[in-house]
């Protein structure tokens, strides 16, 4: 056991795996939010930060296991206070009323336990879910899966009224006091983030399959719509490796998609092709996020939203954040990389 302790903001795997959800979760001392004209909110550090400090630990609000991968490493259990994950072939329980292959527990217990949240998704997956899977494939399925559960876990924690008054240009950088449902709806990702088409046709799923008799939990379409976009904006992936060691090493992936969750604390790190912070999930769905390297008082905390690994030049990691995040990277490796490529302009010009 480390001697280290959360106060201190050291702490590592062995105290983690001790340390109780409920006081998670936890952030360095030495972090705080603001707000930038260019990237909206960041975390920037107030006093140095050394290398291989814990500066973050997150529990996610909600997660939904992989939908739209053929093998997954892993299962997850049901159950949001474990959510512990469950390697391929391990023994599991199912769901009595079969709802959906994806729904296990990783013992009777936690199946017992989980039997009232369950209850609110139950009917709703086992006679809803293969039409969404068929009509609008296994991510879209996914998505509203992923919303389905927290509305339920939103109802489950009766918040008061007041977190649903927040609005896009109300989102307020006292984000780390922020908890559960709060924090989620104190999220960035608005309907004008995205192209109208797209909002036309998650409209369309909200009012389709959302707001349904079978799903136990009853909402504002708005709100839910203003929901589906702050989790397009937010969402991390769960993958079995680390995410963001740099120097990029070039044989070493994260390894495969086994879920996604949302994780509403750790949500205000951005983006950078060369973070200083990585991020790694334990075998309950926590996801911890580490310096990698020292860090200066006055240094944005960044980590990377995807396996750079699998993106080693600047072009294809530009096309992927257009196509998945809608912004444009300008962190300090890009803009060293991309001084050196041919810029596209000059590639049209006839010589
Ligand atoms: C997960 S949120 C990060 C926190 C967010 N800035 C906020 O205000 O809550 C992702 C959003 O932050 C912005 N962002 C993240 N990294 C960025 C970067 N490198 N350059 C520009 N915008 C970035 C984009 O608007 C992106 O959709």
């Amino acid at each position: 056991m480390s001697s280290t302790s959360v106060a201190s903001g050291r702490i590592d795997h062995e105290d983690i795996s001790v340390r109780l959800t409920a006081s998670l979760p936890f952030v360095h001392p030495h972090l705080e939010v603001e707000k930038n004209p260019s990237k909206g909110r960041l975390v920037r550090v107030k006093r140095p930060i050394k290398d291989g400090e814990v500066v973050l630990i997150d529990t996610p609000y909600a997660l939904v296991p992989a939908m739209i991968v053929d093998e997954p490493p892993f299962s997850l259990c049901s159950r949001q206070q474990c959510n512990r994950r469950i390697p391929v072939g391990a023994a599991t329980v199912s769901c009595p009323e079969k709802c959906l292959e994806e729904v296990v527990w990783c013992s009777n217990q936690c199946q017992s336990q989980d039997k009232a949240r369950h209850g609110l998704e139950c009917s709703w997956l086992k006679h809803i879910s293969p039409e969404i899977r068929q009509s609008q494939g296994d991510a879209t399925f996914g998505l509203l899966w992923m919303i389905a559960r927290i509305l339920i876990n939103k109802t489950n924690e009766n918040t008061s009224s007041t977190a649903n008054e927040i609005t896009d240009d109300k989102i307020s950088t006292s984000h780390f006091h922020r908890k559960g449902w709060a924090a989620v709806w104190n999220l960035d990702g608005g309907p004008d983030h995205f192209p109208a088409a797209l909002i036309n046709q998650w409209g369309s799923l909200v009012n389709n399959y959302l707001v349904h008799e079978l799903l136990g939990v009853k909402h504002n379409p708005g709100d839910i719509l203003r929901l589906i976009c702050k989790v397009e904006t937010n969402s991390f992936g769960l993958y079995p490796g680390i995410t963001g060691r740099y120097p990029v090493v070039s044989h070493v992936s994260r390894g495969d998609y086994y879920g996604g969750g949302i994780y509403p604390t750790a949500a205000m790190f951005n983006h950078a092709c060369c973070p200083n912070i990585t991020h790694e999930v334990d075998a309950n769905g926590r996801r911890m996020f580490k310096a990698g390297r020292d860090i200066e008082a006055g240094e944005e905390c960044c980590i990377t939203y995807f396996d750079l690994f699998e993106y080693p030049d600047v072009t294809s990691r530009k096309e992927a954040i257009k196509n998945s995040w809608s912004f444009f990277c300008s962190c300090e490796r890009c803009n060293e990389e991309g001084s050196t490529e041919f810029p596209d302009f000059l590639q049209d010009l006839e010589f």
